[in-house]
């Protein structure tokens, strides 16, 4: 599967990977890009179905999307990377901490769904709903989700990312989410993780990430206040200084 991926920062610095939400693509990141590379190789990549990377027919899984990641380290012809992600990108690293522990550093898991599986049907319904009337059918109500009405920045780059998946990509990384549970294999995880959360956020509540720094080992647990799901938008000049002092 090739991945599309924009780097950015020195190529001798550490790698850090940049995993987005269902969606969107390596543009959502563009607050946080310029600061990380100050000290990091940035990778921010496209899920599959996702952005500039092959879309193939779905339905994917959770395997597939994280096979994809790794995948990727071996193209770039790095060992061992730190890893960020949001959302879909979030469920990705939950899905890499604990199934390729030796290729990773650290990870920032910023509103990661760990067990949509939970309710498969809202999945499945939204994937059908994707293919048959395209993305700008969930447009208006994704951005209702992603961001509090007091948020008054220009959102047309997002809408316009949104509207630029693939519906195919777009249904077939839903249906990977109808089929995804992450909870078991928490307490293996061994890497240092940063879990952020935001108090109002409709996508992946704040009570479904919460007990998660008691289930993985040694995690650390931030909640943003006033925010909504694409937090890492909204609040950057939050979020990038936890990430930095978690990647270290
Ligand atoms: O609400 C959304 O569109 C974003 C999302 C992706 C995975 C998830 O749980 O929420």
């Amino acid at each position: 599967m090739r991945l599309n991926y924009v780097e950015t920062g020195s190529a001798d610095a550490p790698v850090v990977l940049l995993g987005s939400s269902l969606g969107a693509d390596q543009r959502m990141w563009a607050p946080q890009v310029d600061v990380l590379a100050q000290r990091f190789r940035v990778v921010a990549f496209d899920h599959r179905g996702h952005g500039g990377s092959e879309a193939p027919d779905g339905p994917y899984t959770i395997d597939d999307l994280g096979g994809d990641v790794v995948e990727l380290l071996d193209t770039l012809e790095v060992e061992q990377a730190s890893y960020v992600g949001i959302s879909l990108g979030g469920a990705v690293g939950l899905w890499l901490a604990q199934n390729a522990p030796d290729r990773f550093h650290r990870f920032a898991l910023i509103c990661p769904p760990s067990n949509p599986a939970a309710d498969p049907q809202l999945w499945i319904d939204r994937a059908a709903q994707v293919r048959a009337e395209g993305t700008q059918s969930i447009t208006d109500a994704t951005l209702g989700r992603w961001f509090l009405p007091d948020f008054k920045e220009d959102l047309d780059p997002i809408r316009e990312m949104l509207l630029d998946c693939p519906d195919e990509g777009y249904a077939a990384c839903c249906e990977a989410l109808s089929t995804t549970n992450l909870l078991p294999g928490l307490s293996t995880i061994t890497a240092p993780v940063l879990l952020i959360t935001a108090d109002s956020d409709k996508s992946v509540p704040p009570e479904t990430v919460v007990p998660l720094a008691s289930q993985i080992p040694g995690a650390h647990l931030e909640i943003i206040e006033n925010a909504a799901h694409l937090v890492t938008y909204s609040h950057p000049d939050i979020v990038n200084p936890l990430l930095l002092a978690h990647l270290g």
